[in-house]
């Protein structure tokens, strides 16, 4: 859980209980900097006859990105090798946590599972993986100063999604949000790296990074509303949705109406609002982290342009960038990533 303790927990709101987490992973890596006077990868230390086998899973765990999610892929193969080679890992222990409860064996999935997941993410952790691509993720937490909290977090997300099929309000619906997707970037930026340029504080270019998964889950909520509903879930806020006039009746019939459209309007307007504010911090990352993380970005956003261009019949008709769109969009993320802290004007990060 995010906050210690259960008084905490009651008077704290999600986003008071999140902060923690990005506080925790900011003084992480604040700490490291301290003792090791700069973040510079770690050199390998494993047992003699081992290397290749490291390695090897590595590649693995790249041949797995390349296959789940090829535009990103591609994006990683401009970081430096042992950034990639750490996104990919931490990439495929996110995928694999993601499967245990949206992939074909899911119906199979229980709690017990889920716990035994976590062991195993404790133990490899404390250097002891279970398989080879644990071994790969074992070496990156090794090396880089990732924190163990938003991997347990996201578990207890997965744990949530088995307990829980509607979502109150935006509170809980963020808290949702931040277990399953604002924990990547979390997980993500101790190994992109911040500009050694950036004047920005830790703690904004981790909450930049926290909007951004946050960002990402609300436009995979409005995209897949259809397709969650034929599987019982509704992930957007109750009081919402009786706000405007609404209940799930009428997301099962699945009818494009003028109260449906204004609802869609804002929820598309607050995403937007995560994306905004996730913007202000892909500047401060280091500068061949910025490609991918720009691309990432436009691209997914993009998601909410189509969800309009449907007239916003997300029960039907899956809202996708297409190919071209895609091609467009990666110079312009290319040309974004130039700007680095120092050549442009200072952000709200600074004045803040
Ligand atoms: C450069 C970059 C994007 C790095 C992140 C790489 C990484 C470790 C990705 C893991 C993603 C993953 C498998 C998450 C598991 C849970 C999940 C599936 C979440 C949803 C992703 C969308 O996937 P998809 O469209 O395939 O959905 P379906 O399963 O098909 O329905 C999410 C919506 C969340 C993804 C969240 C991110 C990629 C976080 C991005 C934030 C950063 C990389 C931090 C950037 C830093 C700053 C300062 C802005
Ligand atoms: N260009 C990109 N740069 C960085 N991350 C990306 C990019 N495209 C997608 N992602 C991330 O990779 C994950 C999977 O993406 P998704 O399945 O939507 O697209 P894709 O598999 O890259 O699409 P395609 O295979 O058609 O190129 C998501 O977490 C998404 O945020
Ligand atoms: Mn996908």
């Amino acid at each position: 859980m995010v906050a210690s303790n259960a008084g905490e927990m009651a008077v704290l709101s999600s986003e008071e209980m999140v902060y923690n987490v990005v506080l925790r992973q900011a003084a992480l890596v604040k700490k490291e900097l301290k003792s090791r006077g700069d973040l510079d990868v770690k050199p390998d230390v494993v047992l003699p006859g081992t290397l290749n086998l490291l390695s090897e899973a590595y590649d693995r765990c790249g041949e797995v990105c390349a296959e789940y999610a090829k535009t990103f892929y591609l994006g990683t193969l401009l970081m430096t090798p042992e950034r990639r080679r750490a996104i990919w890992a931490i990439y495929v222990w996110c995928r694999r946590t993601d499967e245990l409860v949206d992939g074909p064996n899911a119906s199979h999935i229980t709690p017990t599972a889920l716990d035994r997941w976590e062991a195993r993410l404790e133990d490899l952790f404390q250097g002891r993986p279970f398989d080879m691509m644990d071994a790969a993720l074992a070496d990156t937490v090794g090396k880089f100063p990732v924190d163990i909290q938003p991997f347990k977090d996201m578990i207890e997300g997965m744990r949530m999604d088995l307990r829980k099929s509607r979502y109150q309000n935006f509170d809980e619906l963020y808290l949702y949000c931040y277990y399953v997707a604002g924990t990547v970037g979390l997980m993500s930026v101790p190994v992109m790296g911040i500009a050694p340029e950036s004047q920005a504080s830790m703690e904004s270019v981790y909450n930049a990074a926290l909007a951004l998964g946050i960002a990402n889950q609300l436009t995979n909520i409005l995209r897949d509303v259809g397709e969650d509903a034929r599987r019982g879930r509704v992930y957007l806020p109750q009081d919402e949705l009786v706000l405007a006039g609404l209940s799930d009746d009428d997301i099962f019939a699945g009818k494009v109406t003028d109260k449906w459209r204004s609802f869609m309007k804002n929820q598309i307007k607050r995403a937007r609002m995560f994306f905004d504010e996730a913007e202000k911090g892909v500047t401060e990352l280091s500068a061949a982290s910025r490609w991918p993380v720009w691309a990432s970005l436009l691209l997914y956003r993009q998601i909410l342009d189509e969800i309009e261009a449907n007239d916003y019949n997300n029960f039907t008709k899956r809202a996708y960038v297409r190919k071209t769109k895609k091609i467009v969009a990666l110079p312009v993320a290319y040309a974004k990533s130039l700007i680095s802290p120092t050549s442009r004007e200072p952000s709200l990060l600074e004045k803040t």
